[in-house]
């Protein structure tokens, strides 16, 4: 056997929804994964909490690890592949343990990626070991490779996407049968889709740790969670998506990184999208990217963004080239040139928006609110109104021409300050990607 095709041998932490998909797909694709990266990928060790559980899966042959860490120091294991979670506890010690041996680290964990990506990525430049997390961002799309490689040439002025196969999920359902958002978050749950803590899903928290490496991948910033700003679909009632409809729009769930002039602003929020837009058509637990470059313009990107399958293939994908020994830093450039990202304020968010007032039905009202909107120098693009609102009273719905957020957030405190209004008013942008 040349010394090339010696088998690589692998570790896998976490045999859960992906780790089983992993285990799958090295068993049913021995050979045709043995051409494409030059060498054998041999399941070797794996660890998870419990020893017993029926995983349908035959794991007889393997050794069996308690401590996750202790894969990084046996001496049969050379690739760890970490998909247990979490971004910090055995994730992380498990991370740095393996890169420190100077082996490769696999994970599908954006969480650990987000928080730690610079010092992790710094050790395993060091080390001469790679670092791979294609399975971390929009699962079985390789966007990750996309940005790092396949658009290696362009200056990139924007990345949009539906990076949470959950909430779009969840809004699909609601949109569709009309089902309370609880039941539908049952059934993400169940289907593989949800985190550990569904939380993370629907308050947006995903999608920032998934912004948060694109947007580095794209802008040559680190990882960067704090200057995030992040909101999720808790508040998004049916009568918006209905409404959306009607205007010519659908609500999704985006991640957001664009160079402004002051740096690159980074966040998460569900936004109006028009219907003959890309990332309007997207359904289901299915993710999509949009990247605006310089020289290629816009690339679309869209596939199945988590479950079983679709994120193991993105696993085993990365395995492949630890394999063929591609190498190149993390981030495309090297970590210790990874700028930090400057935080860039809402307010200077400039847009189009959304806003949904429930109102009394009497006359005054309508001057009372393009009156609120005047004093702020918004101007209204439509606007319609629709009888009996639950609750009583009447929704007025409007969109705005372009306008800056601080002006909006203006107009919304005046609203709420005028008798006629019956409750908060929801705003939302709109993303003409
Ligand atoms: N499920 C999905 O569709 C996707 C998941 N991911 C990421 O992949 C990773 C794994 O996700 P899932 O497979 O869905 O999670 P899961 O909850 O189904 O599985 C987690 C596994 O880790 C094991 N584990 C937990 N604590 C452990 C410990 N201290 N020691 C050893 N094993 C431990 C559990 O026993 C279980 O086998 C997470 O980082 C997740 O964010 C990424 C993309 C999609
Ligand atoms: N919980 C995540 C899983 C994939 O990253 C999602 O719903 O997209
Ligand atoms: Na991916």
């Amino acid at each position: 056997m040349k010394e090339k095709d010696k088998p690589i041998k692998i570790g896998v932490a976490g045999l859960g929804t992906v780790g089983v998909g992993v285990v799958k797909i090295l068993a049913a694709h021995g050979d045709l994964l043995a051409a494409r990266g030059g060498a054998r990928l041999e399941l070797v060790a794996v660890s998870a909490r419990d020893r017993n559980r029926d995983r349908g899966v035959d794991l007889s042959a393997l050794a069996w690890c308690d401590n996750p860490v202790d894969l990084a120091a046996r001496d049969d294991v050379d690739v760890v592949v970490e998909l247990i979670g979490g971004s910090d506890g055995p994730a992380l010690a498990l991370a740095r343990e393996t890169l420190k041996r100077g082996k490769s680290f696999v994970t599908a964990n954006k969480a650990l990626i987000a928080h730690h990506g610079k010092e992790l990525a710094t050790l395993a430049e060091e080390k001469g070991a790679s670092l791979r997390f294609e399975a971390a961002v929009a699962g079985g799309i390789p966007i990750i490779k996309s940005l790092r490689e396949g658009l290696a040439a362009n200056a990139i002025t924007g990345v949009h996407g539906i990076l949470n196969g959950t909430c779009n999920y969840i809004l699909t359902r609601m949109e569709r049968e009309g089902l309370p958002f609880g039941e539908v978050l049952a059934d993400a749950q169940r289907i593989g889709y949800a985190e550990a803590d569904p939380s993370f899903d629907i308050d947006g928290i995903d999608t920032a740790h998934k912004t948060a490496i694109l947007a580095s991948l794209a802008f040559g910033t680190e990882p960067d969670m704090g200057n995030l700003a992040i909101e999720g679909i808790r508040t998004i009632a049916p009568v918006d998506i209905d409404y959306a409809a009607e205007l010519g729009f659908r609500i999704k769930l985006l991640g957001v990184a664009r160079q402004m002039e002051a740096g690159v602003e980074t966040r998460v929020y569900p936004a109006l999208v028009p219907l003959a837009a890309p990332l309007a058509q997207v359904m289901g637990g299915t993710n999509a990217v949009v990247v605006h470059a310089d020289f290629v313009g816009r690339t679309v990107y869209e596939g199945a963004g988590a479950g079983e399958g679709p994120t193991a293939s993105a696993v085993v994908a990365d395995l492949v080239d630890v394999a063929r020994g591609c190498g190149g830093p993390t981030f495309g450039i090297p970590a210790g040139s990874l700028k930090t990202a400057k935080a860039i304020p809402a307010d200077a968010h400039e847009g189009t928006y959304y806003i949904r007032l429930r109102v009394e039905d009497r006359p005054g009202v309508m001057a009372d609110i393009t009156a609120a909107l005047g004093r702020e120098g918004v101007s209204i693009q439509s606007l319609l109104q629709r009888g009996q609102a639950a609750g009583g009273g009447v929704y007025v719905v409007l969109t705005t021409h372009k306008t800056n957020e601080a002006a909006i957030k203006a107009t919304l405190k005046r609203f709420t300050g005028l008798d006629c209004v019956l409750e908060s008013p929801t705003m939302l942008r709109i993303e003409e990607v």
